[in-house]
């Protein structure tokens, strides 16, 4: 039996269980499962189906001991600022709503009007997002405030799936600074926003970082899968692993290439600076306390979208082809503008804008796919200006890391629009993230140099620069 750690790595689009070893100085990793992510609609709003994806885990699991792996240690990382709520006998009080939906319209504003946006910016250091936990969790003490008072527990997704594991509650750091709760300075929960907002700080875990171990499997699972397992906390916001794996320390800016694009650099404080905050950065916690100070961009969802729209009919790769053959086509659209957040049909959406924007509308597959990456392209190269503006330099490099990194047709175009190197790989770095900090808690590797010296020379990564 191999033994190994297990990342389980589930985004919004897809989920991955994989087995992550060293042999020598490298990483090597072994898929062992892959499983569909996707927003359900339950009671007028839109979930993640929870239940079923706790059972994808143990499926994935069960996977381990039919490819002859034997996990020494497991670590889960999902999504960031969704959550679920327990009651006193720890079930769950609501569904776990997803970030898309329309629940936490105009809650930021109303939030804004307890607390200014400049004072939660200073203190937090959170990029302002509709979606941010903050605001969930208020539209549910305006809406349904007996739900919060029936609270025990606040888990985020993956403290959740470590709490069905394991039976231990906590609330791992990396994720908990994605709530916008939490205070960068003293990267605890902030009492007095929780206060001042009226939500009852009690429910809220001791905050835990990386590389904690936070316990093994229940009994019943051990008799299930037929061992025993560590229970490890990676970097549990999918973003704060992948940013991990980055290879490229100096002078380099990444772009975190999945459902979105994060685009931004690694710091050791956090960046409140009015600049900062005018351009809607954000300092989310990363691994060893330092800082991502990143930005969201709307990324591939709106490519998933298209791919949706259009029936599944052509993989990614395919739309990337058919956008390579439209050649001609040039129009654009504002990618981070909110009607492409979740419109009922992204292609209709983008032809309305290129038509209110008096552009060629593109008609075709490969037009749409083709306006899809020249407008991530463009807001990428306004990104990069931005943060060269806020650090007073230019940066030489930008890694795409994740499963976007395998589009070559948009690592071109950021090479040509940035006039930058481009380092494309690791595709799986969130995994990779999640398995390295699992090895440095079990004392296999010694630090995220180590980890990333190992990282770089374990994995493709390929180069593009302006043509
Ligand atoms: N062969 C391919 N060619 C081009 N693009 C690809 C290819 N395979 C995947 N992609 C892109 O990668 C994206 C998925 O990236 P990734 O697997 O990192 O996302 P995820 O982990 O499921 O979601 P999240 O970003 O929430 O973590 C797809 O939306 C698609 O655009
Ligand atoms: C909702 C968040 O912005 C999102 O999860 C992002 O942080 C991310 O990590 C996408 O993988
Ligand atoms: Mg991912």
């Amino acid at each position: 039996m191999n033994k190994c750690s297990l990342a389980v790595d589930i985004g919004a689009s897809s989920g991955r269980l994989i087995a992550g070893y060293l042999e020598g100085n490298q990483l090597k990793l072994e898929e062992v499962y892959r499983f569909e992510n996707k927003l359900i609609k339950h009671n007028n709003h839109y979930c993640w189906d929870i239940k079923s994806l706790f059972q994808e885990i143990k499926d994935g699991i069960h996977q381990c001991l039919e490819k002859g792996l034997q996990p020494e240690s497991i670590g889960i990382d999902t999504w960031a600022v969704d959550f679920v709520l327990l009651d006193e006998f720890d079930q769950l009080l609501t569904d776990a709503i997803a970030y898309r939906d329309s629940r936490t319209d105009g809650m930021m504003e109303e939030v804004f009007e307890i607390i200014s946006k400049e004072r939660l910016y200073l203190e937090t250091g959170i990029q302002f997002q509709k979606f941010n936990t903050i605001y969930q969790l208020y539209s549910i003490k305006k809406s349904n405030p007996e739900i919060l008072n029936k609270t025990k527990s606040f888990l985020m997704i993956p403290d959740y799936f470590n709490f069905l594991l394991t039976g231990k509650k906590a609330n791992e750091y990396t994720n908990a600074t994605s709530t916008q709760l939490v205070n960068a300075f003293t990267k605890k929960w902030d009492k007095d926003l929780l206060d001042q907002l009226g939500i009852n700080k009690e429910m809220f875990q001791e905050i835990k970082p990386p590389k904690t171990e936070l316990g093994t499997l229940r009994e019943e699972l051990v008799a299930e899968f037929g061992f025993d397992m560590k229970v490890l906390l990676p970097a549990t916001h999918d973003t704060g692993s992948a940013v991990v794996s980055v290879p490229e320390e100096d002078d380099t800016i990444y772009i975190s290439s999945g459902t979105w694009s994060l685009i931004g650099v690694e710091n050791s404080f956090p960046i409140c600076i009015t600049k900062a905050l005018d351009y809607n950065f954000t300092n989310e916690g990363g691994l060893d306390y330092r800082y991502r100070f990143l930005k969201n961009i709307m990324g591939l969802w709106m490519i998933q979208e298209v791919k949706r729209n259009y029936d599944d009919q052509y993989s990614f790769a395919e739309l990337v082809d058919l956008a390579n053959q439209s050649t001609g086509f040039w129009s654009k659209v504002n990618v981070d503008h909110d009607r492409f957040l979740l419109p009922d049909n992204m292609i209709e959406e983008i032809q309305k804008y290129c038509e209110e924007t008096e552009q060629q509308i593109p008609t075709t597959p490969g037009e749409v796919a083709k306006c899809v990456f020249d407008s991530l392209a463009v807001s990428y190269q306004t990104a990069i200006n931005q943060i060269e503006e806020i650090y007073e330099k230019e940066f030489k490099k930008i890694n795409v890391i994740g499963g976007g990194c395998q589009n070559e047709m948009l690592n071109q175009l950021i090479a040509d629009t940035t006039n930058k190197e481009v380092l494309a790989g690791p595709v799986e770095a969130t995994a990779i993230g999640n398995i390295v900090s699992q090895l440095m808690t079990l004392g296999e590797l010694t630090d995220i140099s180590e980890a990333r010296k190992m990282i770089k020379h374990s994995f493709e990564i390929k180069q593009f620069v302006n043509k």
